[in-house]
């Protein structure tokens, strides 16, 4: 058995959607779907869109192999076999459209839109959100944590208690694109080029008869990456003089020790009692770095308390977003093709937030020429032109009355051509860009636009039109 093949990544049901349209004659009919989520996870006034890389893996990947088919033959009698076999060259041969990863985005706005055969976009659904709900909530939840320690080091730690190891290393990655440093994780640094960093585990403490003799073998093994845990038995009377000694011997050596781990206790108490010890001794230069179920309300209370700490392990509560672990993405049909034409679908609901923006759209973000700042995102159908200079009118989506005029602006189109017929026709960029490129996003918001707490709210607007064609469909569906 394969473990590779993510084909069958997909529910049930994508395959007999796809089986009925195989049946009906519909199966090569375009459709357009929009990934999308409704609301921002934490009480973030921001989301940092990731997951694409996988996306694009996965698309150029996808094949139904003899044992997937053979697989999907056990699972339900009314599969013909010249459906299975139809399966045997299924690629993807659609166009898909994302926003580049390290994007600041915002709930209702199109992430990826997909065009392609009804029959391929339907068996996509499920992989596409696995992978962009999770890497961007990561990536949101690594923001959070940055903007409380923004001139901090910051390592991902969370392997160890991750959702599984795919989970750990696009976790990893998700971090570091939105700020994190480092990650303990080798394999995802072997796979992205990630920084990786380590210190050592109580385990090796333990280990020995003294403190002051597991420092001292460490130091002799790694002379050049000493990072010493000092809680294993009592921090300040026996961890923190036990790494005092051994910086000294390496100083004897000519070398510098890098820091010492705090793990548990009071980290704001410890921090600073460790600073002044480590002062006192002459070792300025010894950092402090501090792990132990944190989170971004925990180093920001930490820092508010005058915690001299230079560096933050983050493992569980990024890793697994504790606070919030799902993000809501959807992936809705917003256009189908009709006698040769796309026509545009909605999806109504009793709350007003859930219905869905029909038709084929591009999404811009609408930056001000006077202050350089974002305005608001705008989205328009495909067709409509944005011509620079002329005023646009941007409309909040749910409660029209609330709108505002904008003249002097630049419009940036979000979504990016990623595969066009089937192609990759876009170069991934490597990680660091990606990471430069999400600096360069946040310096488009105002700062209460990113505070952690009560954002200030940054509108997601519809162009007139396609805010005609919302009311127009509600109306006709509702006949
Ligand atoms: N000064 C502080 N203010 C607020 N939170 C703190 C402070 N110091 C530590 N914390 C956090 O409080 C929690 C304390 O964890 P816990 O109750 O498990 O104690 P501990 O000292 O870690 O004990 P253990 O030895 O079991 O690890 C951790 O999440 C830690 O990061
Ligand atoms: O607390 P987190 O944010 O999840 O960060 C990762 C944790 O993993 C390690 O603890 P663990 O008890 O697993 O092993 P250890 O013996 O190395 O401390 C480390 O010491 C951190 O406390
Ligand atoms: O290197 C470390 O200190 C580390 C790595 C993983 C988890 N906790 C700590």
């Amino acid at each position: 058995m394969s473990y590779d093949n993510l084909t069958l990544h997909t529910d049930k049901y994508q395959i007999n959607m796809m089986y009925a349209h195989w049946i009906q004659g519909s199966k090569d009919d375009g459709a357009v779907f929009e990934v999308f989520f409704r609301k921002l996870p934490f009480g973030n006034g921001y989301a940092v869109f990731a997951g694409l890389e996988r996306v694009v893996n996965y698309i150029r990947s996808l094949r139904f192999g003899e044992e997937e088919i053979s697989y999907l033959r056990t699972q339900e009698e009314s599969y013909e076999e010249a459906f299975l076999e139809e399966l045997r060259s299924f690629r993807f041969t659609g166009q898909l459209d994302a926003v580049p990863e390290g994007t600041v985005v915002f709930p209702n706005e199109p992430l990826i839109r997909v065009e392609a055969r009804v029959f391929e976009a339907h068996l996509i659904e499920t992989a596409l959100l696995n992978f962009v709900n999770y890497q961007t909530l990561i990536a949101t939840k690594a923001s959070r944590i940055r903007q409380v320690a923004p001139g901090d080091g910051l390592l991902e730690f969370g392997s160890r208690r991750a959702q599984e190891a795919d989970a750990a290393v696009w976790g990893a990655r998700a971090a570091y694109i939105a700020g994190f440093h480092a990650t303990s994780n080798l394999r995802a640094g072997m796979l992205f080029g990630i920084p990786t960093k380590g210190t050592h585990a109580h385990a090796w403490v333990q280990g020995h008869d003294t403190e002051d003799e597991a420092f001292r073998k460490y130091a002799e093994a790694l002379p050049d990456q000493v990072t010493l845990l000092v809680d294993t038995y009592d921090t300040l009377k026996s961890g923190v003089p036990a790494a005092i000694r051994t910086a000294k011997l390496l100083e004897s050596k000519g070398k510098r020790m890098n820091a010492i781990r705090l793990d548990s206790g009071d980290l704001t108490y410890l921090s600073r009692t460790a600073r002044q010890m480590l002062d006192d001794a002459g070792l300025s230069y010894v950092q402090i770095v501090a792990s132990n179920d944190l989170d971004e309300n925990i180093i920001f209370n930490l820092k508010a308390q005058g915690a001299k700490i230079d560096t933050w392990g983050v493992g569980t509560q990024l890793i697994t977003a504790g606070d919030q672990p799902s993000l809501g993405g959807v992936y809705k049909l917003v256009a189908r093709e009709k006698g040769g034409q796309y026509v545009p679908v909605i999806k109504i609901s009793g709350n007003p937030e859930k219905v869905t923006t029909p038709g084929f759209k591009s999404v811009y973000r609408i930056i001000s020429r006077e202050t350089g700042k974002a305005e608001g995102d705008y989205i328009a159908l495909r067709h409509e032109k944005l011509n620079a200079g002329e005023p646009i009118k941007l409309i909040d989506p749910v409660h029209s009355y609330i709108y505002k005029n904008i003249a002097d602006y630049d419009a940036i189109a979000l979504l990016q051509p990623i595969f066009q017929a089937g192609e990759l026709v876009y170069a991934l960029p490597d990680l660091s860009t990606i990471r430069q490129y999400h600096e360069q996003q946040l310096g488009l918001f105002w700062p209460e636009q990113l505070r952690k707490l009560n954002p200030e709210q940054y509108r997601v607007n519809l162009s007139a039109e396609a805010w005609q064609l919302k009311m127009d469909l509600i109306h006709k569906m509702r006949g």
